[in-house]
């Protein structure tokens, strides 16, 4: 836990804090935010783990809320100071409809916003995505782009429309007077795919590697590169953007920021293999085993599957027309802006990230 000389007065919340990303950040606030008094975690599905955070010196309170929810999003912002929104839903695999995708991500950002207008807090760091941007449905690659790279940023998908729709709010709302008649400033953090401790594809990917004899097998070229960050520097670079807003308010206010770190371009399942491989998974052939028509053809008889067997089951896996295309396009970030606004660098080396990592999948039960 964080102690310092400088006085414990300020009060986070942060929406989504009992997810993949939302734990790192509330774990690395604990750690590394000197000035934080009180923590307030809203998540509609809450940790048994909260529980062991409150023995420490800030006041932690976990609050289980719905953001598509205005009055329960009201009152766990009032009094707060800055809100993280990390709360989504974060679904390109078919389970949740487009109508309720939009109503978390879009409302529920809404919802987020107006509470800060109404209760007076002044600062909102937004967790948007790389899909705000890419790749998009013509399927154009995104080769070591930065936050002005030009793209066009087309979606047909409810979960990048709905990202796209709810940075957009957040970006717009900066300035917006808040009750007291302060200005709020926003941000939004565009992380690319992250992985790390806790990451549920990756354990998903994991899993169906041991139920196929320890083997992968190689569907995408290895030339098709993905931007990947590990989470605990996304994590970082919003403790660090919540504490920065404030001083920097002119220069950060209404921005865009990727989130990145060390970690190399390679293709989405070359990339899991530097975590699968040391725990004994194969990834079998040098070039796709398949043409990529058959894999086109696959998806689409899976999405045919999912509409077919939804009234009676939710059946979603990994391999869908838009994952097949996202796995299948280039997208990869390269910029410094994050260091040129506010200091910004990797708290985890490639190295570290990747070991603890190997670690996490090392401690999955079943591993070998
Ligand atoms: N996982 C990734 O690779 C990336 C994720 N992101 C963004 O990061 C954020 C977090 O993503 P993950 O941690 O991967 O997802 P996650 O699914 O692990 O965490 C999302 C959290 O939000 C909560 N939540 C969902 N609906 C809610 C609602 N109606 N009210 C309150 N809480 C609700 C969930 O209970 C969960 O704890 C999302 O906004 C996502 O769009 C952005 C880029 C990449
Ligand atoms: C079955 C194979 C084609 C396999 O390779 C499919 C991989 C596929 C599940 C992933 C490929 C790219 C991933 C997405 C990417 O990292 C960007 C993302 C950003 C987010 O905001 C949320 C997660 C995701 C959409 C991520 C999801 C998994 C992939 C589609």
């Amino acid at each position: 836990m964080a102690s310092s000389t400088q006085a414990q007065k300020l009060v986070y919340l942060v929406t989504g804090g009992c997810g993949f990303l939302g734990e790192h950040v509330v774990r690395m606030l604990l750690q590394r935010e000197p000035q934080l008094q009180e923590l307030r975690i809203f998540d509609l599905h809450l940790g048994p783990w909260l529980e062991e955070l409150k023995t420490g010196p800030v006041q932690v309170t976990a609050i289980q809320g719905d953001v598509t929810q205005a009055h329960e999003v009201t009152a766990a912002v009032a009094g707060a100071h800055v809100v993280i929104h990390i709360a989504g839903l974060v679904d390109v695999f078919g389970r949740a409809s487009p109508k309720t995708i939009h109503e978390v991500n879009v409302q529920g950002t809404q919802n987020v916003i107006e509470a800060c207008v109404q209760t007076g807090t002044q600062f909102l760091v937004y967790t948007s995505s790389m899909e705000v941007v890419g790749p998009n449905i013509k399927g154009h690659p995104f080769y070591r782009g930065n936050e002005d790279t030009p793209y066009e940023a087309v979606h047909k998908h409810p979960y990048p429309r709905s990202k796209a729709l709810a940075e957009r709010l957040v970006l717009e709302a900066n300035g917006r007077k808040v009750h007291g008649g302060l200005p709020l400033v926003t941000c939004a953090l565009r992380p690319t795919g992250i992985y790390g401790e806790g990451h549920q594809i990756m354990k998903d990917i994991y899993y169906q590697g041991l139920r196929l004899g320890g083997r992968l097998f190689r569907v995408i070229p290895t030339s098709v590169e993905h931007g990947r960050v590990y989470v605990g520097n996304v994590a970082w670079m919003h403790v660090l953007v919540a504490r920065e807003l404030k001083q920097r308010a002119a220069l950060m206010g209404g921005q865009v920021y990727f989130c990145y770190d060390k970690s190399p371009y390679k293709s989405y399942m070359d990339f899991n293999m530097e975590f699968l491989g040391p725990c004994g998974l194969r990834l079998v052939g040098t070039r796709p085993l398949l043409p990529y028509w058959l894999l086109v053809l696959l998806a689409t008889l899976n999405a045919l599957l999912q509409w077919l067997l939804r009234p009676l089951l939710l059946y979603a896996p990994l391999l869908n027309p838009y994952t097949l295309a996202m796995a299948n396009t280039t997208f990869t970030v390269s910029t410094n802006k994050a260091q040129r606004h506010f200091g910004y660098e990797p708290l985890f080396s490639w190295e570290d990230s990747r070991t603890r990592t190997i670690h996490w999948v090392q401690a999955l039960e079943g591993s070998a």
